[in-house]
């Protein structure tokens, strides 16, 4: 199980076709993707039963190939199925597996639930009803497997009504879910709604709240490749899955695991390396490499920010204070402010000190305004060659255009406003819409959120793994602004100092905890750059 961080992110068509240029059958490669699986699943599940609930496709396809092989290693599992196996390679793997397949709709829950109802394959909701179709009695029964796996499944110590479902018989909550979330998921379904006052039965309930109530009953939730009811590129939850503790992603990362609101179903993603080759221009944000100062170091060598300071000083001090916490060996702040930290200079704001060749990035935008006096500042700060970091209202009151023309190296770090704002709207997904916006403007866009993606004008892509829901609050976004500053100032290329300020931005945040306020993030920093 590898770690996603600095690993290529493929499409659902990038991996068939990576899958396509092994020259390998899809049973080999699923007969190694089941194997993996199976031994992931077994050192998560320890000797609890696991139940995996098989798709009509390869994603179920690689659940029975891991049924079979736990078993052969002396797993308890149960398998259920929605539906007969519609690829040959499925089918095989289908064939493979001799034990009991229990219809999905009527399976009861287990310990552990194995998700490998749809992978990279899924293209609609989940919204048709989950009918039962196989019951079937063991085609090779004994002749392979250990008597713990021939004999029907123990009767259910689950509670087999669907309310209340949500905590297991001996009385504790699932290990993943709140009760309050455990309620939320199990939300009246539309079917049951169509019939007013008629208790859905287990057979009528869609596969999505069947998928819920195996889920909440369970301790352990483990998605095959993706939890069921994501699309695979954008992000889109089709039909919202339960939260899954952990999901195996075969082969590389998808962008579903990373794209809100898919990434936040996916619990810990991580891959499995089943022995395709895989390339990509997009990848995981990685820890940076940084340099550490030698004794040769001096102030300048570490790198000069300047920042422009406009009509809301406190944003410019939060990205003064995180250029200095992330590392840069002098920061100034430009305007008529005043305070601590006393490291910090502060000057009046002059074209001639905007003039200092030893400035190595201009920070502009956080809390610039957009008054006439804005635009002159703004307007003063593309007079000269700095490399720039556009931030907040200064993205308010430039174009891709003028960005593109300003003709030196430049970092765009819009929250989604301000991104439709300066790029447009748009259905596409968000690193469609990043990479196109970062070859608009000829500079590295850094797209904020829960899933931050930044993207080169040559099409390299980084996402950031999620951080922190923690960081939605005031001034975050100028500690973010002020860390890439100190990074573009430290010479590094724009686009690793994009990924490097995002980095140390989400390592601080992540290191905080609940309810801290920006002022602690850009502190934080420098615990954050301490760790590399
Ligand atoms: N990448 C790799 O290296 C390897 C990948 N492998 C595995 O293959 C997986 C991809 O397999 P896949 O292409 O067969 O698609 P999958 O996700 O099983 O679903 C397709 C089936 O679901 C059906 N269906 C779709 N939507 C539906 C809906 N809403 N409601 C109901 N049905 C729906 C669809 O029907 P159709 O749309 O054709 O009517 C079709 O029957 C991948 O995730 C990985 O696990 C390994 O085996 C080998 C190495
Ligand atoms: N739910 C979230 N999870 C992770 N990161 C978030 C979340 N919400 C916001 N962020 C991050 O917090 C920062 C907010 O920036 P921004 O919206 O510009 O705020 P401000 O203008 O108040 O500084 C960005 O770096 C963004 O990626
Ligand atoms: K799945």
């Amino acid at each position: 199980m590898i770690r996603p961080e600095g690993r290529p992110v493929l499409t659902a068509a990038q991996m068939r076709a990576a899958e396509e240029a092994t020259g390998e059958s899809v049973s080999a490669l699923m007969e190694r993707a089941g194997t993996a699986i199976a031994v992931a699943v077994r050192r998560l599940a320890s000797s609890s039963e696991i139940l995996i609930v098989c798709g009509p496709g390869n994603n179920g396809g690689d659940g029975y190939v891991a049924a079979r092989v736990l078993a052969e290693r002396g797993a308890k599992v149960r398998v259920a199925a929605l539906g007969d196996p519609k690829t040959d390679a499925a089918k095989a793997a289908r064939a493979g597996w001799s034990g009991p397949v229990e219809a999905f709709a009527d399976a009861a829950p287990a310990p552990i639930l194995v998700d490998a109802l749809f992978g990279t394959g899924l293209t609609r909701p989940l919204d048709e009803p989950a009918t039962k179709t196989t019951n079937t009695t063991p085609a090779k029964a004994g002749a392979q497997l250990g008597s713990a796996i021939d004999s029907p499944p123990a009767s259910p110590i689950w509670a087999p009504a669907f309310a209340g479902v949500g905590t297991v018989a001996d009385g504790r909550p699932p290990l993943n879910r709140s009760p309050a979330e455990a309620g939320a998921q199990l939300k009246p379904s539309s079917n049951s709604a169509r019939h007013p006052g008629t208790p859905a039965s287990a057979r009528e309930r869609p596969i999505v709240e069947q998928l819920h109530h195996l889920a909440t009953a369970a301790h352990l939730t483990i998605a095959i490749d993706l939890p069921s009811g994501l699309a695979t590129d954008t992000g889109a939850a089709l039909s919202p899955p339960p939260i899954f503790d952990v999901t195996l992603a075969l082969g590389a990362a998808k962008p579903s695991h990373l794209l809100q609101p898919a990434a936040r179903y996916c619990g810990e993603v991580r891959i499995l390396d089943i022995a395709i080759p895989v390339t990509s221009d997009t990848h995981v944000l990685d820890r940076p490499d940084l340099p550490t100062p030698g004794p040769d170091a001096h102030k300048y060598t570490r790198g000069m920010v300047a920042i422009i300071a406009g009509a809301m000083p406190g944003a410019s001090d939060l990205a003064a204070l995180a250029a200095m916490h992330a590392g840069a060996g002098y920061v100034t702040l430009l305007g008529d402010t005043s305070g601590p930290p006393h490291a910090l200079v502060r000057a009046p704001f002059s074209d001639h000190a905007l003039a200092n060749d030893r400035i190595g990035a201009l920070v502009v935008g956080p809390g610039l305004g957009r008054s006439d006096e804005a635009r002159s500042l703004l307007q003063s700060a593309l007079a000269t060659n700095h490399p720039l970091v556009l931030d907040g209202d200064a993205l308010r009151l430039l174009t891709p255009d003028r960005i593109a023309a300003s003709n030196r190296p430049a970092i765009l770090t819009p929250h989604a406003g301000e991104f439709d704002a300066l790029f447009g709207k748009s259905d596409a997904d968000k690193i469609t819409r990043t990479r196109a916006a970062a070859k608009a403007a000829n500079a590295i866009v850094v797209f904020k959120g829960a899933d931050t993606v930044i993207a080169a004008p040559d099409g390299r892509v980084r996402i950031a793994p999620h951080a922190s829901d923690w960081l939605s609050t005031a001034g975050t976004g100028d500690v973010l602004a002020g860390a890439i500053g100190a990074m573009l100032a430290a010479r590094l290329a724009p686009f690793d100092a994009a990924a490097a300020g995002v980095w140390l931005h989400a390592d601080a945040a992540r290191r905080l905890g609940p309810a801290f306020i920006a002022d602690e993030l850009a502190l934080a920093l420098r615990k954050a750059r301490a760790s590399l």
